[in-house]
């Protein structure tokens, strides 16, 4: 994998919007705060990233103006507004926090090469190139290093099968990539509607990404997954449910095939919900410390897998409420109280068989490092795709705590310690891995002298995740 990213005679990217609030600096060595007591605490949480990214992809899309409010602003979701920007999109930052978008003009020639910068982003490599397709012209995509071995096999596939000529510079399935995509792809074939076939097997996101742009093209297309089991289902339902708010009727035919009317989403006003996936860890700290933790503006209904806490959090041990909202039936309070033992320490119990937790695993693996029973976190096979190979990345960091995680293709398997106070303080690595980071804040409530390496990869996703957390462990409300 080469060092840096290669050159190439694409226009530049434009200019990125502000920076997002919050990125640090922090030190490279962050001390994990230690919880000598219970953690209490009201939580404010930004807005979800699948749900931003969702939303400026549709906007972009749309057949006029929209305007979103409590967009979350972190890397993720600025890499997507900047490559949205290239493409053509207008974005500007109203007064009142509001984000209003311009659509880009679907099928009019790009006037230059456009370059696209995908971070370590999964929603920008996999959803982006799909949208690229709907102009005229060449794009280059590449990311940072970690970019460069997760799976694009399925965009590729995608995209060939819809007549765009695509380049791969390095891996075959792997970033880099440069997209030729010709005139008139955009137009309704003679035929009636595409058929776009594809393999969403290593990541749903293949899937919502064809799903998405669907709209764009004037016949729409029946969109069918041709491997073996989709991975995190939930966000397929949140890319079939966020298209129906905003007028695509797009539907599930069987468990592998879906159509996309050719109508583009209306200009809509949208509200992005917290990050469900992102209070996971706020959440645990109460769980681990014997403490109180609220989240405020927890949907009552939602597509997050987050909504996935209620459940997981009581089987360690925990209590889960969401208390309605008198003033607003659509939101509630979730409050989760951690268990405690007769003389009032905290008790995490093991959880046995957790499946499916896909981006909730990290989390879900703290909880279960500091477990007295076993717990096993199965059918996570994917996730040694994401950002690291959060399996290895796991198990390796376990080993660190000194605790020994037994690792399968596609489960990892927690003993069940005892206690936290077994447990060795050691210096965490992240590798560029938000959850990474959030795993070993949660491990350190319980394990004095923790320390964690790059804590500002959390800016992935929540810019201010460390100043967060430590003012939750202070007791200070966030
Ligand atoms: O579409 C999305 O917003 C996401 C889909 C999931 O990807 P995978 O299907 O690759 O797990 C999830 O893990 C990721 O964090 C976000
Ligand atoms: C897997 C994740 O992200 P991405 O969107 O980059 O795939 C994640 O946030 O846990």
């Amino acid at each position: 994998m080469p060092d840096s990213p290669q050159t190439s005679p694409s226009a530049p990217c434009p200019a990125p919007p502000p920076a997002a609030a919050g990125a640090g600096p922090w030190p490279d060595l962050w001390p994990a705060p230690h919880a000598t007591g219970p953690v209490e605490g009201t939580v404010e949480l930004p807005g979800s990233k699948s749900l931003t990214n969702r939303w400026l992809v549709l906007a972009a899309l749309a057949s006029g103006p929209c305007t979103l409010h409590g967009v979350l602003r972190s890397r993720d979701t600025d890499l997507m507004r900047t490559a949205l920007t290239a493409l053509g999109a207008g974005f500007s930052d109203g007064a009142d926090g509001a984000l209003h978008i311009t659509p880009l003009p679907v099928g009019e020639p790009l006037p230059a090469p456009v370059e696209v910068d995908c971070g370590l982003a999964g929603t920008v490599m996999r959803f982006l190139p799909l949208v690229a397709a709907l102009r005229p012209g060449t794009v280059r995509l590449d990311g940072d290093p970690g970019a460069r071995v997760r799976p694009m096999g399925a965009t590729v596939e995608a995209l060939r099968s819809l007549g765009v000529q695509v380049t791969e510079e390095g891996e075959p399935g792997r970033l880099p990539l440069t997209l030729a995509v010709p005139e008139g792809l955009s137009v309704l074939p003679d035929d009636g509607p595409r058929l776009l076939e594809l393999d969403a097997s290593e990541s749903s996101q293949f899937l919502s990404a064809a799903l998405l742009s669907a709209c764009a093209h004037p016949g729409g297309l029946t969109i069918r997954h041709t491997g073996a089991a989709v991975p995190s289902p939930e966000h397929v339902g949140m890319t079939l449910a966020a298209l129906r708010e905003v007028g695509v009727d797009a539907s599930a035919v069987d468990e592998r095939t879906f159509t996309v009317p050719g109508v583009r989403p209306h200009p809509f006003t949208m509200t992005v919900e917290p990050d469900l996936s992102n209070a996971g860890p706020f959440l645990a700290a109460a769980a681990v410390t014997g403490g109180t933790v609220r989240v405020p503006r927890w949907p009552a209904q939602t597509t997050q897998i987050g909504e996935r806490w209620r459940r997981i959090l009581p089987a360690f041990g925990a209590q889960v409420c969401l208390t309605p909202d008198a003033e607003d039936p659509t939101h509630g309070i979730l409050q989760v109280r951690g268990g405690r033992d007769a003389d009032g320490d905290p008790v995490v119990c093991g959880a046995g068989e957790v499946p499916d937790t896909a981006e909730l695993a990290p989390t879900v693996a703290a909880l279960a490092l500091l477990a007295e029973g076993p717990t096993q976190l199965t059918r996570i096979g994917h996730l040694r795709g994401h950002e690291t190979d959060r399996l290895a990345a796991l198990t390796a960091e376990a080993a660190r705590f000194g605790v020994h995680v037994s690792q399968g293709a596609d489960r990892l398997d927690f003993p069940g310690s005892g206690a936290a106070g077994d447990l060795t303080p050691a210096e965490a690595r992240t590798y560029h891995d938000h959850r990474m980071a959030t795993f070993a804040a949660v491990v350190g409530l319980a394990v004095p002298g923790t320390t964690v390496r790059d804590v500002g990869t959390t800016a992935k996703t929540m810019p201010d995740f460390p100043a967060m957390w430590e003012a939750l462990v202070r007791g200070e409300e966030t």
